[in-house]
């Protein structure tokens, strides 16, 4: 603060001018202190444009300054004073002020408010506007800053005492409020990017009640802050429309309860599944859907804790689900549940009808190789050499030899070793397949070949081999009219889709196996002797376990080490006793009976048994002493017999055997003689064999 001693004459002079010429300009203001006499209605006129304050000449001047602001709450920075001394008179306009001492000062009004609503104080409008989160500029006709608030300060970067009393062109020339006093329109909505700042001005005039423009206000708004939100908005929806359509497209049925145990959500595979509509469960208690069982929302509520397979039954249908069901916990507040359930009828049926298909049809690829067969006596070593040399060459292989024997086995280790191994192995159970639909299934149909028929037609199994290997197991049970087909395939190389008029050719290697005597089946009639000479290009017999018991230890070795896999065991090996009734049993379902009894032996035994003894086997007698009766038929010399009698007594043991095996099952005996029922009775008759077991 300046404070200069002078001459009265001299100041009041000065006064004057300052007085004069500030006010013109408004731009500072003008303290003037008087002792003596004052004219207070002729200062207090010049209130709008300056601070005039008055004061009482019985109180020191420093102390008015800081006290006496005609509008409370405003600041003065002064930038200088005279003291004056002496008496003299100040004149403004026609008005002449008579003064006695005192002194100017001039000051800078740090906050003016020039408001007509008295009723709220400058200080309580300065709070409100420096409480607004917009930024707030006004500026007086002249363009000068009478107004900054506290946003205005934080935004602009400008310290509100040294924005008030300056040029808004100067201070703050992006303001625009200069032009807006030019012109004397309004700039509504003008976005200004300012660094990372996005920034939405309104501009206006500010019009007296006779309309002039006494001013200009500039309202500034971050929008940076509401840009974001919006975004983050945006964002949040599209992340909902995309969640609600991967729950609406859902196959799994999600259902999400409140925290008050109330429906909130549910998806199209739940009303699907249920058969309700959505509005029906909508705010409805969790069970409301369920009919066997207990909700799993509920139960996960309680807990607070995730389930997991709980099986349920849902819906009109009694549909069985297994539920998976999870609380929704949210800031550590449980929020609801959420619960997904798969519908496992679907399943059923589908790994039912998988099941049955591959059953039928038993395509993919070969499983195993000649290392998976056992083959220690020179019967069994033949095969398993001849096998590898047909494996080598594209012919047809026609596998012979009871059942149980490995025929497959042999199939697939054919496949393995051929040159279409890593081509597809497709096996079909000619005798599983009903014969009315044996045809469609071998060799495909055409669109509408029949009523029922896919509407795109249909690969047969050949085409499905094309390429690889088609095994064709039973091929003894083929029907006449399919082996006239089967005959052309072999013959031509070439198929014909039923309802076809084209055919098309094939590569494909064919193995087939039957437990039948073709030839037999020839002279009955029920096998085509063309096609037998086809089938038989590269024939192998494998023979029974009987006649090769001498595989059976290691076989047995072989059949335990994959059955302790297959139940979790670990059976070292066989008692002596137990090898020797093994040995003695004739095995008339072959190495597949073998794996049986070895299978049930396990069972039969503790976890804390490791070797197999006769105790664990199931009883083995029957076959034991028609086993023994082969021995004697295979090894007994008859002297006094002709061959021709010595064949008959084998035949009538053999019958005599079998029919008691079967408890006088003629039918049972006939399959496993290998004989028709016909040729049976033939030789009951032949040999006197009558009544019940045990026939003698
Ligand atoms: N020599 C062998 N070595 C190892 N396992 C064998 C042997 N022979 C047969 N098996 C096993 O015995 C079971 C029956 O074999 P497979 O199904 O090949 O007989 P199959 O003659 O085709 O029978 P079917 O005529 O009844 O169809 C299979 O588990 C097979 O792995």
């Amino acid at each position: 603060m300046q404070e200069i001693e002078a001459s009265s004459q001299a100041l009041a002079k000065m006064a004057e001018d300052l007085c004069v010429k500030e006010l013109s300009e408004s731009r500072l203001g003008i303290l003037t202190v008087f002792y003596g006499y004052s004219d207070t209605s002729v200062l207090m006129s010049l209130r709008p444009a300056i601070c005039m304050f008055m004061m009482s000449i019985t109180r020191p001047f420093e102390n008015y300054f800081s006290c006496c602001c005609p509008l409370p709450g405003e600041e003065l920075n002064i930038i200088w004073r005279i003291m004056v001394e002496g008496v003299g008179s100040l004149r403004f306009g026609k008005r002449k002020v008579a003064w006695r001492g005192g002194c100017v000062c001039v000051a800078k009004v740090r906050k003016l408010i020039t408001s007509n609503d008295w009723s709220i104080s400058s200080r309580e409008m300065q709070d409100i506007l420096n409480s607004t989160h917009d930024a707030v500029v006004a500026v007086n006709k002249n363009g000068i800053i009478i107004l900054f608030n506290t946003a205005a300060e934080r935004l602009l970067g400008v310290a509100a005492w040294e924005a008030y009393g300056e040029y808004a062109r100067d201070i703050i020339p992006g303001s625009r409020l200069h032009n807006v006093l030019e012109t004397g329109q309004p700039e509504l909505n003008q976005r200004q990017e300012t660094g990372d700042a996005c920034i939405l001005t309104n501009r206006v005039p500010v019009r007296d009640e006779e309309n002039r423009i006494v001013g200009a206000v500039a309202v500034f708004r971050d929008m940076t802050e509401v840009h974001q939100l919006a975004e983050e908005m945006t964002c949040i929806k599209e992340m909902k429309k995309l969640l609600e359509a991967i729950i609406n497209t859902s196959q799994d049925v999600i259902s999400v309860v409140d925290d008050q145990g109330k429906i909130i959500l549910v998806n199209p595979a739940y009303t699907r599944l249920i058969g309700m509509r959505k509005e029906d469960v909508m705010g409805k208690p969790p069970t409301v859907d369920i009919r066997q069982g207990e909700s799993v929302h509920l139960r996960v509520m309680q807990s607070m804790e995730a389930v997991r397979g709980v099986p349920l039954k849902v819906g009109p249908d009694n549909r069985e689900v297994i539920i998976n069901a999870a609380p929704l916990i949210v800031d550590g507040r449980l929020r609801g549940s959420v619960a997904m359930a798969h519908d496992i009828s679907e399943l059923k049926f589908l790994s039912e009808e998988l099941a049955s298909v591959e059953a039928l049809i038993g395509r993919g690829q070969a499983r195993y190789t000649f290392d998976d067969i056992v083959a220690q006596g020179p019967a069994m070593q033949a095969a398993v050499e001849y096998a590898c040399r047909a494996a080598l060459t594209p012919a047809t292989v026609l596998l012979t030899g009871e059942s149980g024997t490995g025929k497959e086995l042999f199939a697939h280790a054919i496949h393995s070793a051929s040159q279409r191994r890593y081509r597809r192995f497709v096996r079909v159970n000619c005798a599983a397949i009903p014969e009315t639909l044996l045809e469609s299934e071998l060799f495909g149909y055409e669109a509408g070949a029949f009523s029922g028929a896919l509407k795109s037609g249909k690969k047969g199994l050949f085409e499905e081999a094309d390429g690889g290997t088609l095994f064709l197991d039973e091929i003894g049970e083929i029907p006449p009219p399919i082996q006239v087909k089967l005959l052309r395939v072999l013959q031509e190389r070439e198929i014909m889709r039923v309802g076809s008029v084209r055919a098309f050719d094939l590569d494909l290697r064919i193995i087939a196996a039957t437990n039948k005597n073709l030839e037999d089946e020839i002279k009955k009639g029920s096998f085509r002797k063309d096609l037998y000479y086809r089938l038989n290009v590269f024939p192998i017999n494998i023979p029974p376990l009987r006649q090769r018991i001498g595989d059976l230890p290691e076989l047995a070795r072989h059949l335990l080490t994959k059955l302790n896999w297959e139940y979790g065991r670990c059976v070292q090996g066989i008692t002596d006793d137990a090898a020797a009734l093994l040995a003695e049993y004739g095995w008339p379902g072959n190495v597949r009976e073998l794996e049986n009894v070895l299978g049930r032996a396990l069972i039969n035994m503790h976890f804390n048994e490791y070797t197999i003894m006769v105790s664990h086997l199931p009883p083995l007698t029957a076959l034991t002493r028609l086993n023994a009766e082969r021995k004697a038929t295979e090894t007994t010399v008859l002297p006094c017999c002709t061959l021709a009698e010595t064949m008959e007594q084998a035949e009538r043991r053999a019958i005599t055997g079998v029919l008691t095996m079967y408890g006088g099952n003629r039918a049972e005996t006939a399959r496993h003689l290998n004989v028709s029922l016909r040729t049976l009775y033939y030789k009951l008759e032949k040999h006197g064999i009558t009544g019940s077991p045990p026939f003698v």
